[in-house]
């Protein structure tokens, strides 16, 4: 079965976003399908983080609905939204670490937080999650020893360490070298082909965009709203609305120029 095929994980219908009275985002509506990898794009300020907020939790919608499974998100309960959320998996943009704790008690913090596990059981949980991300020699390493791409993995063994339905990843490649960060695209990669993983990413790395969103929405920040549906691959092929077309050719720009940058470890 296709990502196409498989049943809608998450459904937006209509979003309004807005800090106090100014309008970030209207008319959002999208759906994502189980198992696939569905990318936010657009250019700066756009409001891509805004609505991954909304979809996490941190920012109520103005009107719309967003649905998990078929459920109301903020028609919920807030109990049954903490319950929900539960099934979240969140990797930020710097990965989030708390730098007072090894990279292992980081991955350990949310099976403290919210099992009941004995130390014996989150200890060999936590030695899987590092493993999955290939970090498991690091697990003992504070934070600020780690590389960029080593942190990134390091937040994606926390936001894995809970089993999580559904993935929010804000800019995961932002920041790291060419190298670094296909090795991060294949990892994603895996989660969704190895573990059927339902993955939500905002991006503007057009390399890492082309190689692993199924499917997607662009937001415009002139017009605040959509202006197009569909893979990047459909978008840097097919989609001829100016905005789109200037992203498309600036972020190919880049790629380029990058291409013969830096390179760190990762
Ligand atoms: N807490 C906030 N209060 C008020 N305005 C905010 C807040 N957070 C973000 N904004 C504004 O909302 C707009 C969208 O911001 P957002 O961070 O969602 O954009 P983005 O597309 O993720 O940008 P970037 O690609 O640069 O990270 C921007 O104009 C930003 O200044």
């Amino acid at each position: 079965m296709t990502a196409q095929t498989q049943p809608v994980r998450l459904e937006v219908s209509d979003l309004t976003l807005a800090y106090g009275p100014t309008v970030i985002q209207r008319n959002v509506s999208f759906n994502v399908a189980r198992g696939s990898i569905f990318a936010v794009m657009g250019g700066s300020g756009c409001g891509k983080s805004t609505l991954l907020k909304s979809l996490i939790g941190l920012l109520p919608p103005v009107t719309g609905t967003v649905q998990f499974a078929g459920e109301s998100y903020w028609g919920a309960s807030a109990e049954r939204r903490v319950e929900i959320g539960r099934g979240f998996g969140v990797l930020f943009q710097n990965g989030g670490l708390w730098s007072s704790l090894s990279v292992s008690e980081n991955v350990a913090l949310p099976l403290r937080m919210f099992t009941r596990l004995d130390e014996a059981s989150i200890n060999m949980l936590v030695r899987l999650k590092l493993a999955l991300v290939g970090l498991g020699p690091a697990a003992d390493v504070m934070p600020a020893e780690l590389s960029g791409g080593m942190r990134k993995r390091a937040g994606l063994a926390r936001a894995l360490a809970l089993d999580p339905d559904i993935l929010f990843f804000d800019e995961p490649s932002g920041g790291l070298d060419p190298i670094t960060s296909k090795r991060l695209d294949d990892l994603i990669l895996d989660l969704r082909d190895g573990l059927g993983a339902t993955i939500i990413l905002v991006s503007h790395e057009l390399p890492s965009l082309l190689s692993i969103a199924d499917a997607g929405i662009f937001l415009d920040a002139e017009t605040r709203q959509p202006v197009a549906h569909g893979s990047p691959r459909e978008l840097l092929e097919t989609c001829d609305h100016p905005t789109v077309r200037a992203f498309m050719n600036r972020e190919r720009m880049e790629t380029v120029k990058n291409a013969g940058g830096h390179r760190n470890g990762s």
